[in-house]
C-alpha cells in the first residue's frame, strides 16, 4: 500500500480535540451554539474525534430541572441540530446530553459522525454520594432494557456496550463513558478496551475542590495505562451552576499513560486542546503485552456481548504535519531532571549487573582493553565504580592499551591519562607484531608492505586485541569486560567471536551510543570522578567515534583516520531508527516521517542543554532515507548471527535490548526485504 507521506493519518496517528464550552445552564440553545463553535475549530486543525463535556447541551448542573418537560425538548432539538450541523465537519463528535429512553432518563454521550448518530452509550455509575444526587434525576445504563432507540426514525444503537469502529481506519476504535465511570475499580471502557477501543473519551462534569485535579490526571494516566488506549478528559468548566460547588473545567488527553496535552484550568474563555494519538503504537503493543489480552480472555462472554458500528472515516487530504514532540534522542530525555534520572538509573543499573557478576563468580579483576573511544571508557568508568562499591582497589582493574597500525596520538593520549586519573593498572602490549605474524602465517599482502586495509586487515587487529585480553584474564583470575554498545550490536558492527564482539561479561550492551555520549557527559556535569578525569573525558567526547584499524595517511597521525559514522551513519539517526523499529515495530515509513519531524530543522523544538550548539545537527529527508536503509539492511539482513550469540549484560532501558535470551529473539538468517521495499515505496527523496 503507498501512504502519502506528509501526513499523519498516512502513519497511525488519530488527531484528537478535547473541546471545554462556555456554557450556560438550562439554555441548549447557547450551548449548541458554543458546541458547534469549537467543533468546527476541531474541524478546521483536521481532528478526527472531538470531544466535549458531560451533558454539554444542558449543562450538567441542572438538578431538578432536568424533570422539566421544556428543557428536555430543548435539549433533543439542541442534538438535531448539532448532528445537522456535523454533516461537512472532520471529527466524529461526542456530546452529552440528557435523553429520555423507556420513559427513564440517562445521561448520555452521543456519538454523531458527519450527520448521523452513530449511537448513544448511556452513564453506567450514576453517583448518589456526598455532593452528588444524580439518581434523582437519573437512571444506570444497567437498568436500560432495550438496545436500540429511535432517533429521528432511525433505530439506533443504545448502550454501554458499543465500540465505534473507522472501518476504513485500522485500529481507529473509539468508546465513550461519562464522568463517574472512570472512578470506579471497574469503568466500562474496561471492556470497551479489551473489545478493541484504542480511544477512549470520557465527557465529564468534575466539580473541583483542591487536589482533585491531581487526582483526575493520575486516574487518566493509569487507566490509560492498563487499557493500553489513548484516554481523553473533558470536564466542564465555566458556566456551569456555582450554587453549591465549583468547576475548573479540565481536559486531558492520555496516550498509555504519557499525557500528551492538557488545558488551563479556571478560564473562563472556551478552550479547546489537540494530540495526535499514535493508535498504531497502541495496537502494537497490545500485540506484544499478551498480559493484556489474557485480560480479554477471562470476559470473553462479556466481550462477545460488545457491539461493533462501523463508520468510514473521510481522512482529510491535506498535507498534516505531525502536532505531537518527537525527541530526537529517543534515550536520552531533552528534560533535565527526567535525563538525570535516567542516567544514574542506567549508570547503576551497569554498576550492579557487574558487582552481582563479579561476586557471585568469585572474580575479583577486571580485565579491559582501553582505547580512548567512547565505548571502553564507559565501560572503564562504571568497572572502577563497581570496584569502589565492592570495597576493592581500583588496582583490580588490568587496563590495556593495545596500540595497531591505525591507532591515533589523541586516543592513545586519552587512554593512557584515563586510567592514571582513575588509578587503575595499565600496561601497553603493541600488537603488531602479534598481527603481521598472522598476516605472514595466512599470506595477507600487508605483510608484503601493500596497503591492503580489507577487513581481514581490520578484523586481525581485533582479532588479536581480543585474544590478549582473553589470555590476560586466565593469566590473571580475571574477566574480560566487554564494551561494545547497543547501537554497534544493532548494525553489527563488530569483529565476531574472536574479536571486540565476544567479552565475558559486557556493561554496554543495551545502552545506546547516544546514551553512553550523554552518561560520560551526566559523569562529568555530576562530578562522579575527579576533575582532572573530568577534563580526559570531554576530550574523549570531543573525538570522532572511529574503530581505528586502517591506518591514517603519512604524517596524519593526531586524529583518527577511519570515520564510523562516514560508514553506518550518524549514530544520533541510527539510534532513533533502533528505538522505533525494535522497541515499536513501526514500519520503516513511519519511522522515516518520525525522524524527518525531529531531525529536518536544528532551530525546531528542545535541545539538551548538554549539547553544544555546533553539535546539534539536522537532516533532510534524502540522507534520513539513506541511512534508514543502511540500518535495515545491516539490521534485518546482515548482523543477527552476531546478536544470536552475545555475552551476558544487564538490560537497561526499556527500548534498549537485543539480548537472544530476552528482548530480541529473531533468526539469523531472515531476509531485509519488506523492511527495503516499504522504505522505497513510501519514503519520498524529497519533500
Ligand atoms: N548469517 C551468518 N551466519 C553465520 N556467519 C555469518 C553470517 N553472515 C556472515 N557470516 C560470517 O561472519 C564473518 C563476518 O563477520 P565479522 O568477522 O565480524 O566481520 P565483518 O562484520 O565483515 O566486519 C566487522 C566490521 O566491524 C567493524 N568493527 C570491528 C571492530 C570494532 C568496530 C568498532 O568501531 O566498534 C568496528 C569493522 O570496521 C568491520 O567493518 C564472515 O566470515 C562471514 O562468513
Ligand atoms: N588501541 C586499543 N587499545 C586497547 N583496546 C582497544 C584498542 N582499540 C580497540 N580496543 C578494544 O576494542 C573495543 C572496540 O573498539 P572500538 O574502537 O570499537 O571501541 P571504542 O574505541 O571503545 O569506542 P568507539 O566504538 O566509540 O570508538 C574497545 O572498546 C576496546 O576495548
Ligand atoms: N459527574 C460526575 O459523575 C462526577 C463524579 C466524579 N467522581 C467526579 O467528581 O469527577
Amino acid at each position: 500500500m503507498t501512504r502519502p507521506f506528509n501526513s499523519i493519518y498516512s502513519h497511525g496517528f488519530i488527531r484528537a480535540a478535547v473541546c471545554i464550552p462556555v456554557l450556560r445552564v438550562a439554555d441548549p440553545g447557547f450551548n449548541l451554539e458554543q458546541t458547534i463553535r469549537l467543533a468546527k475549530k476541531a474541524s478546521d486543525i483536521n481532528a478526527g474525534l472531538a470531544l466535549f463535556p458531560e451533558m454539554g447541551i444542558s449543562a450538567y448542573s441542572n438538578e431538578d430541572l432536568f424533570h422539566q418537560d421544556a428543557l428536555l425538548e430543548a435539549c433533543e432539538d439542541a442534538v438535531i441540530k448539532l448532528i445537522e450541523a456535523s454533516q461537512n465537519l472532520t471529527p466524529v463528535i461526542l456530546a452529552g446530553s440528557p435523553m429520555q429512553v423507556e420513559g427513564k432518563l440517562f445521561n448520555c454521550a452521543l456519538i454523531i459522525y458527519q450527520g448521523r448518530l452513530l449511537g448513544i452509550v448511556p452513564k453506567t455509575f450514576i453517583p448518589n454520594y456526598r455532593e452528588f444526587y444524580e439518581k434523582r434525576q437519573f437512571t444506570s445504563a444497567n437498568d436500560a432494557i432495550t438496545d436500540y432507540v429511535n432517533f429521528l426514525g432511525q433505530k439506533i444503537p443504545f448502550g454501554n456496550n458499543l465500540v465505534f469502529d473507522a472501518v476504513n481506519v485500522k485500529n481507529f476504535s473509539i468508546a465513550a463513558e461519562i464522568c463517574e465511570d472512570l472512578w470506579t475499580p471497574i469503568p466500562p471502557s474496561t471492556y470497551c478496551a479489551l473489545a478493541g477501543a484504542t480511544i477512549i473519551a470520557n465527557l465529564s462534569a468534575s466539580n473541583i475542590t483542591i487536589g482533585k485535579a491531581e487526582y483526575r490526571r493520575n486516574l487518566c494516566a493509569s487507566h490509560s495505562g492498563k487499557c493500553i488506549s489513548a484516554y481523553l478528559y473533558s470536564a466542564a468548566g465555566p458556566g456551569e451552576s456555582t450554587t453549591d460547588l465549583a468547576w475548573d473545567g479540565y481536559a486531558l488527553i492520555y496516550e498509555s499513560s504519557e499525557l500528551l496535552a492538557k488545558s488551563e484550568r479556571f478560564i473562563d474563555k472556551p478552550q479547546i486542546i489537540a494530540a495526535d494519538i499514535d493508535i498504531e503504537k497502541l495496537a502494537q503493543e497490545r500485540m506484544r503485552t499478551t498480559s493484556f489480552n489474557d485480560s480479554a480472555g477471562i470476559i470473553k462472554d462479556k466481550l462477545r456481548s460488545m457491539r461493533h458500528i462501523g463508520f468510514e472515516f473521510q481522512i482529510p487530504s491535506a498535507k498534516i504535519s505531525l502536532m505531537r514532540n518527537v525527541e530526537r534522542f529517543p534515550f536520552v530525555p531533552e528534560n533535565p531532571l527526567k535525563r538525570d534520572e535516567r542516567c544514574f538509573e542506567a549508570y547503576n543499573i551497569q554498576i550492579h549487573g557487574l558487582m552481582k557478576r563479579l561476586s557471585s563468580s568469585g572474580i575479583n579483576k577486571i580485565v579491559i582493553g582501553v582505547s580512548g573511544g567512547l565505548d571502553s571508557t564507559q565501560a572503564l568508568i562504571v568497572a572502577a565504580k563497581t570496584m569502589d562499591r565492592l570495597g576493592l582497589s581500583r588496582k583490580n582493574i588490568l587496563g590495556y592499551t593495545l596500540p595497531g597500525f591505525a591507532t591515533s596520538k589523541t586516543t592513545h593520549k586519552n587512554a593512557v591519562l584515563l586510567m592514571e586519573s582513575l588509578g587503575i593498572k595499565s600496561q601497553e602490549i603493541d600488537i603488531r607484531p602479534l598481527a603481521l605474524q598472522m598476516m605472514k602465517d595466512i599470506g595477507h599482502p600487508f605483510a608484503e608492505n601493500n596497503p591492503v586495509y580489507d577487513i581481514t586487515f581490520e578484523n586481525i587487529q581485533a582479532g588479536e586485541r581480543t585474544s590478549i585480553l582473553f589470555r590476560l584474564a586466565n593469566f590473571h583470575k580475571a574477566m574480560v569486560l566487554g564494551t561494545g554498545d547497543l547501537s554497534e550490536i544493532a548494525l553489527g558492527w563488530s569483529t565476531y567471536g574472536v574479536g571486540d564482539h565476544m567479552s565475558h561479561y559486557n556493561v554496554n550492551a543495551s545502552v545506546p551510543k547516544t546514551m553512553i555520549q550523554h552518561l560520560i557527559r551526566w559523569v562529568i556535569n555530576t562530578d562522579q570522578f575527579a576533575p582532572e578525569t573530568g577534563i580526559i573525558l570531554r576530550s574523549i567526547l570531543d573525538t570522532e567515534i572511529s574503530p581505528e584499524l586502517i591506518p591514517p595517511k603519512q604524517g596524519e597521525t593526531e586524529q583518527p583516520a577511519q570515520s564510523t559514522e562516514a560508514v553506518i551513519g550518524p549514530y544520533e539517526l541510527q539510534d532513533f531508527n533502533l528505538y522505533y523499529i525494535t522497541r515499536f515495530g513501526f514500519r520503516p515509513g513511519k519511522v522515516a516521517f518520525l525522524s524527518h519531524h525531529a531531525w529536518h530543522d536544528r532551530t525546531k523544538g528542545k535541545w539538551s542543554d548538554l549539547l553544544a550548539p555546533e553539535k546539534r545537527n539536522q537532516y533532510n529527508i534524502k540522507d534520513i532515507k539513506k541511512w534508514l536503509h543502511v540500518f535495515l539492511y545491516r539490521f534485518f539482513k546482515i548482523s543477527q548471527f552476531k546478536r544470536s550469540a552475545a555475552p551476558n549484560s544487564p538490560k537497561v532501558g526499556s527500548g534498549g535490548s537485543l539480548s537472544p535470551r530476552g528482548d530480541w529473539r529473531a533468526p539469523s538468517d531472515s531476509e531485509a526485504v519488506v523492511w527495503i521495499d516499504e522504505l522505497q515505496k513510501n519514503v519520498p527523496d524529497e519533500i
